[in-house]
Parts: structure tokens; sequence; C-alpha cells
């Protein structure tokens, strides 16, 4: 089995944990959950979305989250955009990182961004040309590639065709994503080597949710590919509030515990990243959905 020597954990649950839960985090608490999260080794953190307040409300607060962090110069801080509007706001509140948004299915792009999947990629080539030009780092979700909550099953065919539009629209990073965390090991190979077949490995980041708990077995057949950039979130935090069923994604201990019993190198510090994940828990005033997380607080 031929595994990367090093793997880039993208921790999401500042932004795609927090805009799921019930308990709205103080600013304050965010603020210290992801200077946390930075200090434990994580190289990218995605620290909030500029969305109007009407359709995530708990991340309403995201000029002040992306002004107040106190920014590590080895970390990138994503913040995800969905429209041109939310880029100038990211500017302005200073980000140096974003996130756009595609969808490999109709009905999740309607209900998610209220637009058709042509005109979400007209909107993320906006964005991608205008965030290049200014020196951002640039990363695009490309969502439903494994199952739409909407749609049902999406057609390889149709993955594929939608992430190379997304790359040739100069999109540097493209992120495969079980929205709704129904894939399997043999459909995520199938997707990928598919996807593959146009856009350079090097290029693919996954995103799995943990719904049916595939994600780790799915991640792992992600590596046996090449695949060497993973999203995770602390304490399984998370989903997506326009995907009906979607629960969070992997668990980043549980994902770090992997990594490091295969040898993979990641630079982040299970302790702390523990750390950061009792605190997010205490804030929300739930249990975490790490098994890692939870085996280590028995020990
Ligand atoms: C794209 C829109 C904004 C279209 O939303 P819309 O309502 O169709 O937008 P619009 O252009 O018609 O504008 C309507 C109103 O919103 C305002 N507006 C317009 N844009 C903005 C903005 N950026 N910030 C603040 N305000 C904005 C605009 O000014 C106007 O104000 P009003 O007239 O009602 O007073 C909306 O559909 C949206 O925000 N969608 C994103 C929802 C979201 O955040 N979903 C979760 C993230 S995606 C996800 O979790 C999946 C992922 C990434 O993790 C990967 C995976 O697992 O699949």
């Amino acid at each position: 089995m031929q595994l990367p020597e090093r793997v880039r954990i993208v921790e999401v649950s500042p932004r795609d944990g927090l805009q799921n839960e019930v308990v709205q985090v103080s600013t304050e608490a965010k603020i210290t959950y992801i200077d946390l999260l930075s200090r434990a080794g994580l190289p990218v953190v995605e620290i909030t979305s500029c969305v109007p307040a009407k359709w995530v409300p708990q991340l309403a607060d995201h000029a002040e989250v992306i002004q107040s962090i106190s920014r590590l110069p080895h970390v990138i801080y994503p913040v995800l955009v969905p429209n041109s509007r939310g880029f100038e706001d990211a500017l302005a509140a200073g980000a140096s990182a974003v996130s756009v948004i595609a969808s490999a299915s109709e009905g999740f792009s309607k209900k998610n961004s209220n637009c058709t999947i042509a005109e979400g990629l007209e909107r993320c080539g906006e964005i991608i040309d205008r965030a290049l030009t200014k020196g951002l780092a640039v990363r695009g979700y490309l969502s439903c590639t494994l199952g739409c909550p909407y749609d049902g099953e999406i057609s390889v065919e149709k993955v594929r065709q939608v992430a190379a539009q997304l790359y040739q629209l100069g999109c540097p990073e493209i992120v495969l994503s079980d929205t709704i965390g129904v894939g399997t090991p043999g459909k995520v190979q199938a997707m990928i080597e598919a996807v593959a077949e146009t856009i350079p490995i090097e290029k693919l980041a996954v995103h799995f949710h943990d719904t049916y708990g595939q994600a780790l077995a799915n991640i792992l057949s992600a590596l046996e590919l090449g695949v060497a950039i993973v999203d995770s979130s602390v304490a399984g935090l998370g989903g997506c509030p326009y995907a009906r069923g979607a629960s969070g994604n992997v668990a980043t201990e549980d994902l770090l515990y992997m990594l490091n019993g295969l040898n993979i190198a990641t630079g982040v510090d299970l302790g702390k990243l523990l750390d950061a994940g009792n605190y997010i828990c205490q804030q929300l005033g739930r249990v975490s959905r790490s098994k890692v997380a939870l085996a280590m607080s028995e020990c």
C-alpha cells in the first residue's frame, strides 16, 4: 500500500462545525478556539464564512472573527465566500485566503446557493480571478460528489465534468466533498480516479462527513490514490444546514490518530488538539463525537 509521507489536515470546525450548531458560541470563544487550533500545529484552519446572517446566523460575527484571531505566520486561514459580495466582505475584514463553493448536483446548488450549477461556477470564476490577482490562497469545494440529499445518486461522469470546469477556472485546490456522508471506499476510489483523469492528484483534497461511519475508511482509500490534503472537524462538529441529515465531518482527533498510526507526518499535536476539543465542547455544552477524544478522556 503506497501512502503519502505527509498529509495536510484542513481544520473546518470553526466554519463547517459551528454553522450547524444550535448553541450560539460567543465571538470571544470562537477566537480563543481558533487560536487553540492554530497553536496545535494545524496548517490550515477555516475560520468562518461571509454569508448573509439570514442564511447562517451562527456566523454573523464573521468580520470580527477575521479581524481578531492571532494569526501564526505559517497557518492559512480560509474564509468561505459564496459570492462576490461575500468575497468583498472577507477582503475588507482582512482575509488572506478564501474557499468558494460549487456543487455537482442541481438540487443542492439551488438549496444551498440559490443558483444553478452553471451560475455557481460563474460566481466561483469571478472570485477565483480576483482572489488570485490579490495574492490570496484559494480552495474550491465541490459538494455532493458521492450523493445528494435532493437528487440522490450523482454520476461519476457529472462529478468529473464539474470538477474539471472548476479546475479550468483556475481553482488551485478542488475539495471533493461527501456532503451527506453516504460514500463508501469503492465509490470514493471510482470518483477520485475519474476526477484525476483531468486534475493532478496533488490538487485534490477530500472533505468527508461521517453520517454513515464511513469517513475514515473513505479517507484511507483516497490516501491510497495519493490524495494528501484532508479536511476534518475537531469533535466531529457540524454539518451543512442546507443538506438534510448531514452529520459532522470526520473528527480531526480520529483522523490524526489514524495518520499517526500509519507514520504519516502532519505536524499536529494530539494533546493540544484534545484540549481544543474539550474547550469547544464545553462552550457548546455537548459531548465530543470523536471516538479518540472519548477513549482518551477515560484513560
Ligand atoms: C449565495 C447566497 C448569498 C445567495 O442568497 P440570495 O438570497 O439568493 O442572494 P441575493 O443575491 O438574491 O441577495 C439577497 C440578499 O442577501 C444579501 N446578500 C447577498 N450576498 C450576501 C453576502 N455574501 N453577505 C451578506 N449579504 C448578502 C443581499 O444584499 C440581499 O439582501 P436583502 O435584499 O435581502 O436585504 C446564499 O445562498 C448563501 O449564503 N448560501 C450559502 C449558504 C451556506 O453558507 N451554506 C453552508 C456552507 S456550504 C457547506 O457547508 C458545504 C461544504 C462547503 O462544507 C462542502 C460539503 O460538505 O459539501
